[in-house]
């Protein structure tokens, strides 16, 4: 039994002449919030869906909660009900309720949450008799969610999860996605939205043309916790002045002392996480 939710050596996947994942290599550890960060075609959805079994690989090892995803055995269809599987886009069944929906996912699992209940943790109980098809987009992805926690996995693979989500939605379902880690929830989300990976998870990678260029936490990717800082502010003539520094402190000191008192329209920054990111993907 391997401490490790995923363990990941020298993944490689090839469709024709395109190396899509070009030897990766990934631990995630049980309870960790780990996020894949990457532009559009840099081979995440390739290498999520080959740790959730859905594509097979063309090189490498690949571990998720101790089993290899690409044999098809007995052993594997007892890990799929062990692993939750959020897709772009799925919410919409017909007819069914929201209710009827969840309900019907609880039962392909040998111990499934309360439908009732997950149904009120992702925000949907005023909606629980309504049909799917009636849903706003935030709520489909809302029932998504649902349907990816019912089975109460070890593992949740969130794939760019929060898409179409109003601002408050948004937050609502880092608490919730917050809470699922806290009570020991292995959570593998992609995102585009540089803001989540940095309130969410607990490492990111970076992956550009097949590679893992980067894996560290969000304070830490590109050495961002020593990054130069900005000092900025406005001259007594009213123009606008800035200097990058290791010691803004010293800067501001010593404007004080200058401005005697109040800097005009002074701040301080750092990179952003996305600032760092692009910089990462634009090398
Ligand atoms: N079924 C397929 N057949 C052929 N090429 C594919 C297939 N799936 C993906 N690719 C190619 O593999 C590369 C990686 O694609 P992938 O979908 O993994 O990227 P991604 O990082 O998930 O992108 P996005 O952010 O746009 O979802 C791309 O060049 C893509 O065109």
């Amino acid at each position: 039994m391997t401490e490790a939710a995923i363990e990941v050596r020298g993944l490689r996947k090839v469709y024709g002449d395109t190396v899509a994942v070009d030897g990766v290599d990934l631990t995630v550890a049980r309870g960790e919030i780990f996020a894949l960060l990457g532009p559009n075609g840099a081979g995440k959805t390739t290498t999520v869906e080959i740790l959730e079994g859905y594509r097979k690989r063309d090189g490498g090892e690949v571990r998720v909660l101790g089993v290899d995803p690409a044999v098809e055995d007995a052993a594997k269809r007892r890990w799929r009900t062990r692993v939750g599987i959020v897709l772009q886009g799925t919410g919409e069944f017909d007819e069914l309720t929201v209710g009827e929906v969840v309900g019907h996912f609880a039962r392909f699992y040998p111990e499934p949450d309360d439908p009732a209940d997950v149904i009120a943790r992702v925000g949907l109980t005023e909606k629980a008799r309504s049909r799917t098809h009636t849903l706003s987009g935030g709520q489909k992805r809302r029932l998504d969610v649902a349907l990816g926690i019912i089975g109460r996995p070890e593992l949740l693979f969130l794939d760019e999860p929060t898409t179409g989500f109003d601002p408050e939605a948004r937050r609502e379902f880092w608490t919730l996605i917050r809470d699922l880690a806290g009570s020991g929830t292995t959570i593998v989300l992609t995102t585009h939205y540089l803001e989540e990976a940095e309130t969410l998870a607990d490492r990111v990678g970076v992956i550009t043309a097949g590679r893992l260029i980067a894996v560290d936490t969000p304070r830490r990717l590109g050495n961002r916790d020593s990054a130069l800082a900005t000092v900025s502010w406005r001259t007594a003539e009213g123009a606008w002045e800035s200097t990058r520094s290791a010691t803004p402190t010293a800067v501001v000191t010593d404007l004080a002392a200058r401005f005697d008192g109040e800097v005009p329209g002074l701040t301080v920054t750092r990179p952003t996480l996305e600032d760092i990111y692009l910089d990462m993907i634009s090398a």
